[in-house]
């Protein structure tokens, strides 16, 4: 973290409310996402993970509280699904600048940063679930976000298939600097891999480092015997890297380990 935290704030939601269909699905809510951080929601479907993430980056209004997000903000975001139409001939390359006018240089060098150069000029719908995720991936990154935001990134993709996209997104926060939110309902694969995790049931359940969450009884209710997996399988995970992490390689989490429940007053 740098000696001034408050000019690594990309953005930061304060109470956060969205009132949609007679009732509140999120309240309460604070966040905040920092250069070089990765910040992960997670909790379950229906939680307000989304909706959380669309309107800290002005997708969505709220309908009560206040987001800042720093001037200039580049953001990439890869939401939840793209609906395609599956027999519209369409490459990789054409897919990454549908939106957005970039010289071919900057596609190949933003597919081989995603491991997928070899298929710019492969048809989407020809590409397997991983190699799909890696091209939306592709396409957020041509922007050159500060902030990435991640929308489920690894659906549709198998157990090593999602250890190699976090991997890959590791990399992009290590290798850019941007900070990413990611959102997740998926648990001990993406918390390895987080320096902050939120726990979300339309409002903050708890938070901070994925140690911290998964020790917490909130999120030990919201998850239940997931939970007590995940538990398990993190420590298991943090003792058989024990070793390797005496050596400074990789970055502290860059927000306090706090651990943080909030009033539970959902709905
Ligand atoms: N425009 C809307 N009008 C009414 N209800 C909505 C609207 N948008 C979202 N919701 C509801 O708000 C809740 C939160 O939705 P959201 O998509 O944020 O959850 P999520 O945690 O991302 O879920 P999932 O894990 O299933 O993707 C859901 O119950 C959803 O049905």
């Amino acid at each position: 973290m740098s000696a001034h935290p408050d000019r690594d704030i990309l953005a930061e939601a304060h109470g956060l409310g969205v009132f949609r269909a007679g009732r509140w699905i999120i309240h309460g809510i604070d966040l905040t996402v920092r250069r070089g951080e990765i910040v992960t929601l997670i909790g379950p479907n229906g939680s307000g993970k989304s909706t959380t993430a669309k309107t800290v980056i002005g997708l969505m209004a709220p309908d009560a509280g206040t987001v800042h997000r720093a001037p200039g903000l580049r953001i990439g975001y890869v939401p939840q699904s793209l609906s395609m139409d599956g027999t519209l001939p369409l490459t990789v390359s054409r897919l990454l600048t549908l939106t957005q006018r970039c010289p071919p240089d900057a596609i190949r060098r933003a597919l081989e940063a995603v491991g997928i150069p070899h298929l710019a000029r492969a048809q989407v719908h020809s590409l397997s679930g991983g190699e799909f995720q890696r091209a939306l991936l592709a396409r957020a990154m041509l922007r050159d976000p500060d902030l990435l935001v991640l929308d489920e990134p690894v659906q549709g993709v198998d157990v090593q298939g999602e250890s190699a996209l976090y991997a890959l997104i590791g990399r992009i926060r290590e290798n850019t600097g941007c900070g990413i939110l990611l959102i997740s309902h998926d648990l001990h694969v993406v918390m390895a891999a987080t320096d902050t995790v939120v726990c979300l049931n339309g409002h903050v359940s708890c938070r901070g480092t994925p140690q911290a969450v998964v020790s917490n009884p909130a999120y030990q209710k919201l998850f239940g015997r997931a939970a007590a997996d995940t538990l398990a399988v993190y420590r298991h995970h943090e003792h058989g890297h024990d070793h390797d992490h005496d050596h400074d390689d990789h970055p502290e989490p860059s927000t306090h380990p706090r651990t943080e429940e909030a009033a539970d007053h959902a709905r």
